[in-house]
């Protein structure tokens, strides 16, 4: 059967080749880096990556009446560690222009937050001012895996590698990942399970890769029960977008980390 990320990875490919017949649209900017690993490493509380979302495939429309650089510049008041930009125009109504507003807002790391299937994506987000980008290992041959992982970081990029269970963590801590995001959500059923991170995390752990748990995390409850699974932060998107008292929401989720989980 056809998954969402099947039919977003056709679409992706798409994409890339109209991008491989226009390479003259990336303009090469020289952004400064912004080390998201670098604020893991001394952190003191769960890491925020606060995301801009306007809608998703699960949900439909989310919040599209909120300008990016105004959203990025309340979650950086309210005391996020990175924020996450969804590009992906077809599935989630985003843009590298929504990447580009909410760099030039902030002065936090900023995950692009796409489907990454070929280098020259790697350069639209590097022009846009991404600092992170995710690569989702259900997306990739492991051969692809390794050479988009090695050509971001060559960029001076970091990466989120994305994994939605142990074989798929497997491959990731393979490709050197320093960086691990547990998604939650199974792409299949849409179905949003804390447990996930909780199966994986120890593994994580082990291997010395820093944890981010993504998804279906709205509550201090949800935030405390990944924290305790030894997250080192957290991806949320959804309640912060449709949150009428973000600072509040951001209050509710800042909590500090477990005694050495950034060690
Ligand atoms: O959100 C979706 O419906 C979705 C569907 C298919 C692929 C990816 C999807 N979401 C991307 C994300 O990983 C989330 O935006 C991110 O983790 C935040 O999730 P949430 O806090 O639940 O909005």
């Amino acid at each position: 059967m056809e998954t969402i990320l099947d039919r977003i990875i056709e679409q992706k490919k798409k994409e890339v080749q109209l991008l491989q017949e226009r390479t003259e649209i990336i303009q090469e900017t020289a952004y400064p880096k912004r080390s998201f690993l670098e604020k893991l490493q001394t952190a003191e509380e769960l890491s925020i990556i606060a995301e801009y979302k306007r809608a998703s495939p699960s949900k439909g429309l989310i919040n599209n009446g909120v300008e990016p650089e105004v959203q990025a510049a309340i979650y950086e008041k309210s005391g996020a560690a990175a924020i996450s930009v969804l590009t992906d125009s077809t599935f989630f109504k985003g843009s590298f222009a929504d990447l580009k507003a909410v760099r030039e807002a902030v002065n936090l790391p900023i995950l692009c937050k796409d489907f990454i299937i070929s280098p020259l994506q790697i350069d639209v987000a590097a022009a846009n001012g991404a600092n992170i980008i995710l690569l989702i290992v259900a997306a990739l041959e492991e051969s692809s895996l390794a050479e988009l992982f090695h050509y971001a970081k060559s960029k001076g990029l970091e990466v989120l590698v994305e994994v939605h269970n142990k074989n798929e963590l497997e491959k990731a801590l393979k490709s050197g990942a320093k960086l691990i995001g547990v998604n939650n959500r199974d792409l299949k059923t849409f179905k949003v399970s804390l447990e996930v991170t909780e199966q994986l995390a120890s593994i994580v752990k082990r291997s010395g890769a820093y944890l981010i748990s993504e998804s279906g995390i709205h509550t201090e409850q949800d935030a405390d029960r990944v924290r305790n699974a030894g997250a080192n932060g957290i991806l949320v998107g959804e309640a912060l977008m449709v949150s009428q008292d973000i600072e509040k929401s951001f209050s509710n989720l800042r909590l500090p980390l477990q005694e050495g989980a950034n060690k």
